[in-house]
Protein backbone atom coordinates (compact mmCIF):
# COMPACT_ATOMS: atom_id res chain seq x y z
CA UNK A 1 0.00 0.00 0.00
CA UNK A 2 3.11 2.12 0.99
CA UNK A 3 4.34 1.66 -2.69
CA UNK A 4 5.59 4.64 -4.48
CA UNK A 5 3.16 6.42 -6.84
CA UNK A 6 3.03 4.67 -10.05
CA UNK A 7 5.86 5.75 -11.85
CA UNK A 8 5.90 7.01 -15.89
CA UNK A 9 8.17 5.69 -17.82
CA UNK A 10 10.82 7.87 -18.86
CA UNK A 11 9.75 9.62 -22.22
CA UNK A 12 5.88 9.31 -21.25
CA UNK A 13 5.01 12.83 -19.14
CA UNK A 14 3.52 15.73 -21.35
CA UNK A 15 6.78 17.85 -20.12
CA UNK A 16 9.12 15.13 -21.82
CA UNK A 17 7.31 15.31 -25.05
CA UNK A 18 6.82 18.39 -25.53
CA UNK A 19 8.95 21.17 -23.74
CA UNK A 20 12.38 19.47 -24.22
CA UNK A 21 12.76 19.14 -28.10
CA UNK A 22 11.01 21.97 -28.39
CA UNK A 23 13.12 23.94 -25.99
CA UNK A 24 16.42 22.69 -27.97
CA UNK A 25 14.31 23.48 -31.32
CA UNK A 26 13.38 27.09 -30.68
CA UNK A 27 16.81 28.11 -30.59
CA UNK A 28 17.27 28.83 -34.41
CA UNK A 29 13.73 27.89 -35.86
CA UNK A 30 11.82 31.44 -35.84
CA UNK A 31 8.28 29.79 -36.97
CA UNK A 32 8.15 27.94 -32.70
CA UNK A 33 8.91 30.68 -31.49
CA UNK A 34 5.60 31.92 -29.89
CA UNK A 35 5.29 28.13 -29.21
CA UNK A 36 8.88 28.37 -27.26
CA UNK A 37 7.67 31.07 -24.83
CA UNK A 38 4.68 29.97 -24.07
CA UNK A 39 6.22 26.89 -23.35
CA UNK A 40 8.65 28.90 -21.36
CA UNK A 41 6.54 30.18 -18.98
CA UNK A 42 4.29 27.10 -18.55
CA UNK A 43 7.74 25.36 -16.98
CA UNK A 44 8.62 28.21 -15.20
CA UNK A 45 5.01 28.42 -13.47
CA UNK A 46 5.61 24.63 -12.71
CA UNK A 47 8.71 24.84 -10.89
CA UNK A 48 7.36 27.98 -9.00
CA UNK A 49 4.60 25.57 -7.81
CA UNK A 50 6.54 22.69 -7.41
CA UNK A 51 9.07 24.43 -5.66
CA UNK A 52 6.86 26.32 -3.66
CA UNK A 53 5.01 23.02 -2.04
CA UNK A 54 9.11 21.29 -1.14
CA UNK A 55 9.54 24.80 0.87
CA UNK A 56 6.24 24.16 2.73
CA UNK A 57 6.37 20.81 3.18
CA UNK A 58 10.43 20.15 3.73
CA UNK A 59 10.07 20.62 7.18
CA UNK A 60 7.97 18.31 7.89
CA UNK A 61 9.54 15.73 5.83
CA UNK A 62 12.39 15.61 7.95
CA UNK A 63 10.76 13.34 10.22
CA UNK A 64 10.71 10.67 7.70
CA UNK A 65 14.36 10.35 7.87
CA UNK A 66 14.54 8.89 11.63
CA UNK A 67 13.59 5.27 11.24
CA UNK A 68 12.45 5.68 7.79
CA UNK A 69 11.26 1.73 8.05
CA UNK A 70 8.81 2.82 10.95
CA UNK A 71 8.12 7.20 9.96
CA UNK A 72 6.68 5.78 7.07
CA UNK A 73 3.94 3.37 8.60
CA UNK A 74 3.18 6.27 11.02
CA UNK A 75 3.17 9.58 8.41
CA UNK A 76 1.89 7.54 6.04
CA UNK A 77 -0.23 10.56 3.59
CA UNK A 78 2.94 12.78 4.59
CA UNK A 79 5.45 10.04 2.87
CA UNK A 80 2.74 9.66 -0.03
CA UNK A 81 3.21 13.03 -0.55
CA UNK A 82 6.78 13.18 -0.51
CA UNK A 83 6.95 10.73 -2.79
CA UNK A 84 4.72 12.15 -5.45
CA UNK A 85 6.42 15.21 -4.82
CA UNK A 86 9.40 14.04 -5.62
CA UNK A 87 8.14 12.17 -8.74
CA UNK A 88 6.85 15.53 -9.56
CA UNK A 89 10.29 17.65 -9.75
CA UNK A 90 11.90 13.92 -11.67
CA UNK A 91 9.00 14.98 -14.61
CA UNK A 92 10.13 18.50 -14.45
CA UNK A 93 13.49 18.64 -13.90
CA UNK A 94 14.93 15.76 -16.05
CA UNK A 95 12.99 16.63 -19.46
CA UNK A 96 15.40 19.54 -19.28
CA UNK A 97 18.49 18.31 -18.37
CA UNK A 98 18.25 15.99 -21.05
CA UNK A 99 17.26 19.16 -23.78
CA UNK A 100 20.18 20.70 -22.16
CA UNK A 101 22.13 17.26 -22.43
CA UNK A 102 21.10 17.08 -26.52
CA UNK A 103 22.47 20.68 -26.76
CA UNK A 104 25.86 19.59 -25.23
CA UNK A 105 25.93 16.43 -27.74
CA UNK A 106 24.98 19.14 -30.35
CA UNK A 107 28.13 21.31 -29.31
CA UNK A 108 25.43 24.13 -28.50
CA UNK A 109 26.07 24.38 -25.38
CA UNK A 110 30.17 25.39 -25.34
CA UNK A 111 29.48 27.85 -28.27
CA UNK A 112 30.27 31.98 -27.50
CA UNK A 113 27.17 33.54 -26.88
CA UNK A 114 25.73 30.74 -25.58
CA UNK A 115 25.68 31.38 -21.61
CA UNK A 116 26.59 28.36 -19.38
CA UNK A 117 23.75 27.22 -16.79
CA UNK A 118 24.03 25.21 -13.75
CA UNK A 119 23.25 21.97 -15.38
CA UNK A 120 26.16 22.62 -17.95
CA UNK A 121 28.28 22.23 -14.84
CA UNK A 122 26.42 19.07 -13.44
CA UNK A 123 26.81 17.31 -16.65
CA UNK A 124 30.36 17.64 -16.86
CA UNK A 125 31.09 17.02 -13.60
CA UNK A 126 32.26 13.85 -12.14
CA UNK A 127 33.04 12.20 -8.28
CA UNK A 128 36.27 10.78 -8.09
CA UNK A 129 35.17 9.03 -4.59
CA UNK A 130 32.89 6.75 -7.50
CA UNK A 131 35.87 5.43 -10.29
CA UNK A 132 34.82 8.77 -11.90
CA UNK A 133 30.92 8.66 -12.88
CA UNK A 134 28.97 10.95 -13.70
CA UNK A 135 25.65 11.90 -11.72
CA UNK A 136 22.60 10.19 -12.27
CA UNK A 137 19.88 12.22 -13.81
CA UNK A 138 17.94 12.02 -10.43
CA UNK A 139 21.04 13.13 -8.56
CA UNK A 140 20.92 16.35 -10.78
CA UNK A 141 17.19 17.08 -10.36
CA UNK A 142 17.88 16.73 -6.68
CA UNK A 143 21.07 19.46 -7.16
CA UNK A 144 18.28 21.67 -9.65
CA UNK A 145 15.88 21.29 -7.10
CA UNK A 146 18.59 22.38 -4.05
CA UNK A 147 19.60 25.38 -5.73
CA UNK A 148 16.23 26.95 -7.03
CA UNK A 149 15.26 26.65 -2.85
CA UNK A 150 18.94 28.12 -1.92
CA UNK A 151 19.15 30.86 -4.36
CA UNK A 152 15.77 32.14 -3.99
CA UNK A 153 14.00 31.46 -0.74
CA UNK A 154 16.10 33.16 1.59
CA UNK A 155 16.96 35.72 -0.58
CA UNK A 156 12.96 36.44 -0.90
CA UNK A 157 12.62 35.86 2.80
CA UNK A 158 15.37 38.38 3.63
CA UNK A 159 13.73 40.95 0.90
CA UNK A 160 9.91 40.78 2.92
CA UNK A 161 12.17 41.37 6.34
CA UNK A 162 13.68 44.31 5.05
CA UNK A 163 10.56 45.68 3.77
CA UNK A 164 8.74 45.13 6.61
CA UNK A 165 11.53 47.27 8.73
CA UNK A 166 11.33 49.88 6.30
CA UNK A 167 7.73 50.23 6.71
CA UNK A 168 7.74 50.01 10.22
CA UNK A 169 10.55 52.48 10.46
CA UNK A 170 9.85 55.73 8.02
CA UNK A 171 12.62 57.66 9.31
CA UNK A 172 15.04 54.57 8.10
CA UNK A 173 13.21 54.48 4.84
CA UNK A 174 13.75 58.19 4.02
CA UNK A 175 17.53 58.10 5.10
CA UNK A 176 17.53 55.24 2.77
CA UNK A 177 15.65 57.01 -0.28
CA UNK A 178 18.05 60.16 0.10
CA UNK A 179 20.74 57.90 -0.51
CA UNK A 180 19.75 56.42 -3.38
CA UNK A 181 18.25 59.32 -4.96
CA UNK A 182 22.03 61.20 -4.47
CA UNK A 183 23.22 58.41 -6.17
CA UNK A 184 20.46 57.55 -9.11
CA UNK A 185 18.74 61.03 -9.69
CA UNK A 186 14.93 60.98 -9.89
CA UNK A 187 13.04 59.32 -12.31
CA UNK A 188 15.63 57.30 -14.84
CA UNK A 189 16.29 53.89 -15.35
CA UNK A 190 16.37 53.01 -11.43
CA UNK A 191 18.70 51.66 -9.71
CA UNK A 192 21.09 49.45 -11.82
CA UNK A 193 24.13 47.22 -10.84
CA UNK A 194 27.06 50.19 -11.32
CA UNK A 195 24.90 52.32 -8.34
CA UNK A 196 25.58 49.40 -5.80
CA UNK A 197 28.19 51.33 -3.89
CA UNK A 198 25.54 53.12 -1.72
CA UNK A 199 26.36 52.23 2.26
CA UNK A 200 23.28 52.85 3.78
CA UNK A 201 21.68 50.44 1.76
CA UNK A 202 24.47 47.80 2.39
CA UNK A 203 24.02 49.08 5.97
CA UNK A 204 20.19 48.78 5.37
CA UNK A 205 20.50 44.53 4.19
CA UNK A 206 23.24 43.56 6.72
CA UNK A 207 20.97 44.83 9.25
CA UNK A 208 17.82 42.55 8.19
CA UNK A 209 20.14 39.39 7.64
CA UNK A 210 21.59 40.09 11.46
CA UNK A 211 17.94 40.33 13.00
CA UNK A 212 16.25 38.10 10.28
CA UNK A 213 18.75 35.72 9.35
CA UNK A 214 16.95 33.11 7.29
CA UNK A 215 18.68 29.94 8.47
CA UNK A 216 18.28 29.98 12.65
CA UNK A 217 21.03 27.39 11.90
CA UNK A 218 23.14 26.56 9.53
CA UNK A 219 23.30 22.69 7.71
CA UNK A 220 24.78 20.01 10.53
CA UNK A 221 28.27 19.95 10.16
CA UNK A 222 30.82 16.79 11.70
CA UNK A 223 33.50 16.91 13.73
CA UNK A 224 35.99 15.00 11.62
CA UNK A 225 39.69 13.74 13.10
CA UNK A 226 42.24 13.82 10.80
CA UNK A 227 43.67 10.36 11.64
CA UNK A 228 41.97 7.23 14.26
CA UNK A 229 44.67 8.29 16.62
CA UNK A 230 43.28 11.91 17.52
CA UNK A 231 41.38 11.37 20.94
CA UNK A 232 39.00 14.47 20.52
CA UNK A 233 38.64 16.56 16.97
CA UNK A 234 38.79 20.14 18.67
CA UNK A 235 39.32 21.59 22.01
CA UNK A 236 37.60 24.85 21.36
CA UNK A 237 37.46 27.39 23.97
CA UNK A 238 38.28 24.69 26.72
CA UNK A 239 34.97 22.98 25.44
CA UNK A 240 35.76 19.27 24.19
CA UNK A 241 34.34 18.54 20.92
CA UNK A 242 33.95 14.35 20.69
CA UNK A 243 34.76 12.89 17.75
CA UNK A 244 31.78 12.71 14.72
CA UNK A 245 29.61 14.61 16.89
CA UNK A 246 27.37 16.99 14.83
CA UNK A 247 27.68 20.39 15.26
CA UNK A 248 25.58 23.24 14.66
CA UNK A 249 25.35 27.12 15.51
CA UNK A 250 22.58 29.02 17.38
CA UNK A 251 23.01 31.67 13.62
CA UNK A 252 20.21 33.69 15.16
CA UNK A 253 20.83 34.19 18.96
CA UNK A 254 24.87 35.00 18.51
CA UNK A 255 23.43 38.06 16.40
CA UNK A 256 21.85 38.96 19.97
CA UNK A 257 24.66 38.90 21.49
CA UNK A 258 24.71 42.44 23.86
CA UNK A 259 28.17 42.13 24.44
CA UNK A 260 28.54 42.16 20.43
CA UNK A 261 25.70 44.07 19.47
CA UNK A 262 24.49 46.87 22.06
CA UNK A 263 21.20 47.38 21.98
CA UNK A 264 20.91 44.30 19.64
CA UNK A 265 17.01 43.85 19.57
CA UNK A 266 16.74 47.24 17.82
CA UNK A 267 16.94 47.44 14.17
CA UNK A 268 19.75 50.02 13.69
CA UNK A 269 21.58 49.68 9.90
CA UNK A 270 24.02 52.51 11.58
CA UNK A 271 26.00 49.32 13.78
CA UNK A 272 27.28 49.01 9.56
CA UNK A 273 28.55 52.38 8.99
CA UNK A 274 32.02 53.34 9.92
CA UNK A 275 32.72 53.61 13.44
CA UNK A 276 29.60 51.34 14.19
CA UNK A 277 30.71 47.68 16.16
CA UNK A 278 29.61 46.20 12.89
CA UNK A 279 31.53 48.59 10.29
CA UNK A 280 33.64 46.10 8.27
CA UNK A 281 32.33 43.03 9.20
CA UNK A 282 33.40 39.63 7.64
CA UNK A 283 30.51 38.24 6.42
CA UNK A 284 31.74 34.59 5.87
CA UNK A 285 34.06 34.52 8.90
CA UNK A 286 37.35 34.46 7.53
CA UNK A 287 38.64 36.59 9.91
CA UNK A 288 36.08 36.84 13.15
CA UNK A 289 32.63 35.50 13.64
CA UNK A 290 30.52 38.07 15.14
CA UNK A 291 27.10 36.50 13.11
CA UNK A 292 27.46 34.12 10.75
CA UNK A 293 23.88 34.73 8.58
CA UNK A 294 25.66 33.13 5.44
CA UNK A 295 27.68 30.08 7.46
CA UNK A 296 31.35 30.19 7.93
CA UNK A 297 34.14 28.73 6.36
CA UNK A 298 34.41 25.95 3.76
CA UNK A 299 30.28 25.60 3.22
CA UNK A 300 29.56 29.34 3.52
CA UNK A 301 26.92 29.88 1.45
CA UNK A 302 28.50 30.19 -2.05
CA UNK A 303 25.82 32.50 -3.07
CA UNK A 304 26.53 35.61 -0.68
CA UNK A 305 27.54 37.78 -3.22
CA UNK A 306 24.49 37.29 -5.57
CA UNK A 307 22.16 37.57 -2.67
CA UNK A 308 23.74 40.77 -1.99
CA UNK A 309 23.37 42.10 -5.25
CA UNK A 310 19.97 41.12 -5.68
CA UNK A 311 18.54 42.54 -2.30
CA UNK A 312 20.38 45.71 -2.58
CA UNK A 313 18.78 46.21 -6.00
CA UNK A 314 15.07 44.84 -5.44
CA UNK A 315 14.96 47.56 -1.99
CA UNK A 316 17.09 49.81 -3.69
CA UNK A 317 14.94 50.03 -6.60
CA UNK A 318 11.47 49.47 -4.32
CA UNK A 319 12.71 52.42 -2.16
CA UNK A 320 13.24 54.35 -5.29
CA UNK A 321 10.37 54.16 -6.56
CA UNK A 322 7.61 54.19 -3.92
CA UNK A 323 6.85 55.54 -0.65
CA UNK A 324 5.90 52.43 1.54
CA UNK A 325 3.76 52.85 4.38
CA UNK A 326 2.13 50.46 7.02
CA UNK A 327 -1.92 49.95 5.78
CA UNK A 328 -3.98 52.08 8.12
CA UNK A 329 -5.00 50.19 11.89
CA UNK A 330 -2.90 47.36 10.88
CA UNK A 331 0.86 47.54 12.15
CA UNK A 332 3.33 45.47 10.86
CA UNK A 333 3.69 42.23 12.48
CA UNK A 334 7.09 40.82 13.18
CA UNK A 335 6.21 37.32 14.19
CA UNK A 336 8.49 34.70 12.89
CA UNK A 337 7.25 31.72 11.08
CA UNK A 338 9.73 28.48 10.32
CA UNK A 339 9.16 27.03 6.84
CA UNK A 340 12.43 26.33 4.78
CA UNK A 341 13.37 29.11 5.80
CA UNK A 342 11.86 31.95 8.55
CA UNK A 343 9.62 34.08 7.15
CA UNK A 344 6.80 36.16 7.97
CA UNK A 345 3.78 34.50 10.20
CA UNK A 346 1.77 37.69 8.72
CA UNK A 347 3.32 38.43 4.79
CA UNK A 348 3.41 41.91 5.04
CA UNK A 349 1.16 44.27 3.56
CA UNK A 350 1.90 47.74 2.88
CA UNK A 351 0.76 50.73 1.01
CA UNK A 352 2.99 52.07 -1.68
CA UNK A 353 2.63 55.60 -2.77
CA UNK A 354 4.19 55.61 -6.23
CA UNK A 355 4.41 59.35 -8.09
CA UNK A 356 0.79 60.20 -7.99
CA UNK A 357 -1.20 56.75 -7.47
CA UNK A 358 -1.71 55.17 -4.44
CA UNK A 359 -1.77 51.16 -4.82
CA UNK A 360 -1.95 48.61 -1.76
CA UNK A 361 -0.26 46.07 -2.62
CA UNK A 362 0.61 42.41 -0.89
CA UNK A 363 4.17 41.27 -0.88
C1 LIG B 1 20.03 36.18 1.74
C2 LIG B 1 20.28 35.13 1.02
C3 LIG B 1 21.00 33.88 1.49
C4 LIG B 1 21.30 33.44 2.75
C5 LIG B 1 21.03 34.14 4.07
C6 LIG B 1 21.97 32.17 2.60
C7 LIG B 1 22.46 31.39 3.67
C8 LIG B 1 23.03 30.16 3.54
C9 LIG B 1 23.48 29.34 4.65
C10 LIG B 1 23.40 29.72 6.12
C11 LIG B 1 23.98 28.20 4.13
C12 LIG B 1 24.58 27.02 4.92
C13 LIG B 1 26.04 27.30 5.24
C14 LIG B 1 26.64 26.32 6.21
O1 LIG B 1 26.10 25.22 6.39
O2 LIG B 1 27.69 26.63 6.81
C15 LIG B 1 23.83 28.27 2.69
C16 LIG B 1 24.22 27.27 1.82
C17 LIG B 1 24.07 27.36 0.45
N1 LIG B 1 23.63 28.44 -0.27
FE1 LIG B 1 22.95 30.18 0.48
N2 LIG B 1 22.07 31.85 1.28
C18 LIG B 1 21.49 32.88 0.54
C19 LIG B 1 21.41 32.97 -0.83
C20 LIG B 1 21.92 32.05 -1.72
C21 LIG B 1 21.95 32.21 -3.15
C22 LIG B 1 21.47 33.46 -3.90
C23 LIG B 1 22.48 31.05 -3.66
C24 LIG B 1 22.77 30.65 -5.08
C25 LIG B 1 22.54 31.34 -6.14
C26 LIG B 1 22.79 30.19 -2.55
C27 LIG B 1 23.32 28.91 -2.67
C28 LIG B 1 23.66 28.11 -1.61
C29 LIG B 1 24.14 26.73 -1.75
C30 LIG B 1 24.33 25.96 -3.07
C31 LIG B 1 24.41 26.27 -0.45
C32 LIG B 1 24.95 24.90 -0.06
C33 LIG B 1 26.46 24.99 0.06
C34 LIG B 1 27.09 23.70 0.57
O3 LIG B 1 26.38 22.84 1.08
O4 LIG B 1 28.32 23.57 0.47
N3 LIG B 1 22.45 30.83 -1.39
N4 LIG B 1 23.28 29.48 2.35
Amino acid sequence: KLAAPPRLPPGSSAVTVIIGPLLFLGRSNFAVKPIIRAARRCVVESVMAVQREFSTSALGFQALGMYPAVTKLVFRRRWRQMLSLRRRQEELYIPLIRAREARHRHGVAGEEGVAASYVDSLLTLRIPENGGRNLTEGEMASLCAEFFVAGTESTAAVAQWIMANLVARPEIQAKLRQEIRAVVGVGGGGVQEEHLRMPYLRAVVLEALRLHPPGHFVRPHAAVPDDDDDAAAALIDGFHVPRHATVNFTVADMALDEAVWPDAARFRPERFLPGGEGADVDLTGGREIKRMPFGAGRRACPGVALALLHLECLVGNLVAASEWRDVAGEAVNFAEKQEISVVMRRPLRAVAMPCHTILQIKI
